[in-house]
């Protein structure tokens, strides 16, 4: 039996007083990548000098200016790592290189060895502060903890006075999600005052979901406590650092936005220990999906999955928010409708706001315009299959006609699954375009008779065709070349039929476009309907096709 009695609750505090909930996201917050340490610390293969060197510049080039770049003090790649950026002056002044490192003396003595050079570092130290912690990793009580922190503290301060360029200290109290708040007040407090942080140099205090143990809410509603409870809260930049074990890490994190926090750590697409540290992209497209300037230039989400999957060698997952392969793609049919009505009501109202059903955002934006936005398998309907003949091929089915059409893939996607926009078009061709037996429309003459005849008609047709590969033809007369056509071909089928609906477009703009004709016929003695469709540089012609693709649909042709 699933024994989970073996869990307990994480605490949750009582705090009606929380404001969080009638706030909105209103701007984007400081964003820092994470992604050449935290995320490289979590690698099979961590990423080697020169990937580091090429994530670094991407991340500069997406518009990061707080950028983690390692552990230089964890190991030589990290050191080196560092170096070569100095060296070879690859940091832009605006860019605020960030090092990670424990409280440790010696860490810190080496991490200032490798940040030698730069123009502003913010030397981020950690130490952990749960309760589970404090008792089985450093069997301390909590004052021992808050030393550790407090020296580390020193440390950077002693070294920070005598460096040339400007320091900025980061502190997390690491495993923040299981401390107790006071404590974790307490500590940060300590690491704040020894600091000296002020207004005009403030300090990153950063509260991390270590591992993620509570619904965000629970998390909002600590921040928003710590935010209210800091001293001099003017001195500190606030800051998160979600990761994602419940799966929840962006909504942690949006929540912790309303709360207070004003900084985001975190990666590309949530790389990072376990299930990852938040995907900050996703945060990014989500506050630019509801129009807020994301502050990042996320509108090449192809570039950065390259450069992402290259590096990190991990694949991003079909189905990831914005990014995944599938995530514009709609295979069933209600929202291919949905989509297609919402894609045509956009181009009727020249709109200029994005409203389509199902698609939160247009993957144009992101630089998605090459992907189908619906597939066509078993379980789309006809709005697919019209949506696929207009956006790839420019016929736009009469509406009457969507289900006809459909009926006709669907038969193929039951038997092989997804039927391709090429293979929909193939189908098309058979089914109308090239249904050219029994008879087969060859040559056309067209009389105005206007003031020549006392007649109601004053159309007259000359009509060359084929039945059954002997060429024949007919005249008639009728009240434009689609009556006189139509009247023609009852006389020689010796059949009553009735247009019940007309439809014509130009396929596509410009001097040489051709037009594609849709008519509705119905074989008056049997009852039965179907569409025709013709495609000329005629419009004429190409609506007498269709009549005689109508014709041979039916099976009429050759009645007489
Ligand atoms: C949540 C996070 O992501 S935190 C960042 C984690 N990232 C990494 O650890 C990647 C890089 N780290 C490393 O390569 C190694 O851990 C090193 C090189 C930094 C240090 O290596 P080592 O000293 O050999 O080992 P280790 O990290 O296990 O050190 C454990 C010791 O440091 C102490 N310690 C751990 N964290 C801290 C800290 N933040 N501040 C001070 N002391 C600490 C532990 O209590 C333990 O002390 P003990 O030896 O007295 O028991
Ligand atoms: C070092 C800290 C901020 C960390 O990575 C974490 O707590 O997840
Ligand atoms: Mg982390």
């Amino acid at each position: 039996m699933l024994n989970y009695k073996r869990y307990q609750r994480s605490p949750v505090m009582v705090y009606p007083e929380r404001k969080w909930p009638g706030k909105e996201i209103q701007k984007a917050p400081l964003w820092c990548s994470v992604d050449l340490r935290d995320g490289n610390q979590a690698l099979i293969d961590p990423m080697v000098v020169e990937e580091k060197i090429e994530m670094f510049q991407y991340l500069i080039k997406l518009g990061f200016r707080d950028i983690e770049i390692g552990f230089p003090a964890a190991s030589q790649i990290e050191f080196d790592f560092l170096r070569q950026l100095v060296d070879r002056k690859m940091i832009p002044d605006d860019v605020r290189v960030q090092v990670l490192t424990q409280c440790r003396e010696e860490q810190i003595e080496r991490t200032f060895e490798a940040i030698a050079g730069c123009k502003q570092v913010i030397v981020h130290i950690y130490n952990s502060t749960s309760t589970l912690q404090r008792d089985v990793v450093f069997g301390m009580s909590r004052d021992e903890i808050i030393e550790i922190a407090v020296q580390g503290t020193k440390w950077v301060k002693e070294r920070a006075k005598n460096f040339p360029g400007k320091i900025i200290l980061e502190y997390s109290p690491e495993s923040f999600t299981g401390t107790e708040l006071d404590f974790a007040l307490d500590i940060c407090t300590a690491v704040q005052r020894t600091w000296g942080a002020t207004k005009e140099e403030p300090i990153i205090i950063n509260l991390p979901s270590t591992v993620e143990m509570t619904t965000p809410n629970v998390y909002a509603d600590r921040i928003e406590w710590m935010d209210s409870h800091f001293k001099n809260r003017e001195s500190i930049i606030l800051s998160v650092h979600p990761h994602n074990d419940r799966g929840t890490g962006v909504a942690s994190t949006e929540l912790a936005l309303l709360a207070g926090a004003e900084r985001v750590e975190g990666t590309l697409f949530g790389n990072g220990e376990r299930t990852g540290n938040v995907d900050v992209l996703n945060i990014a497209y989500n506050m630019f999906s509801q129009g807020i300037d994301p502050e990042l230039n996320v509108d090449k989400i192809g570039e950065t999955i390259e450069l992402y999957e290259r590096c990190c060698k991990i694949p991003v997952h079909p189905r990831h928010p914005y990014a995944g392969k599938l995530v514009f793609t709609a295979f069933s049919g209600s929202h291919q409708d949905a989509i297609n009505k919402g894609v045509k009501a956009m181009k009727e109202r020249n709109s200029e706001i994005w409203q389509v059903p199902y698609l939160p955002i247009d993957p144009a934006d992101i630089g998605r315009e090459y992907e189908p936005i619906v597939r066509i398998n078993s379980q789309s309907g006809k709005g697919g299959v019209a949506f696929v003949m207009d956006t790839y091929f420019g016929f736009k089915l009469p509406k009457g006609m969507h289900k006809e059409f459909a009926k006709t893939i669907q038969a193929i996607s039951e038997k092989q699954g997804e039927v391709s926009p090429d293979q929909i078009m193939e189908q098309f061709r058979q089914e109308y375009l090239e249904k050219k037996e029994p008879i087969h429309f060859r040559k056309l003459k067209v009389d105005d008779l206007s003031g020549e005849t006392t007649s109601e008609f004053d159309t007259r047709v000359m009509v060359i065709y084929t039945d059954h590969g002997v060429e024949k033809f007919f005249e008639a007369i009728g009240n434009g070349p689609i009556d006189a056509v139509k009247r023609g071909l009852q006389e020689v089928i010796g059949e009553e039929m009735k247009i019940l609906d007309y439809e014509e477009h130009a396929l596509q703009s410009g001097s040489n476009s051709q037009a594609a004709a849709y008519i509705h016929l119905l074989d008056s003695d049997t009852g039965t309907v179907t569409y025709g469709v013709g495609v000329s540089s005629n419009i004429t012609r190409a609506s007498v096709r269709a009549i005689f693709s109508a014709v041979n649909r039916l099976g009429i042709g050759t009645k007489k």
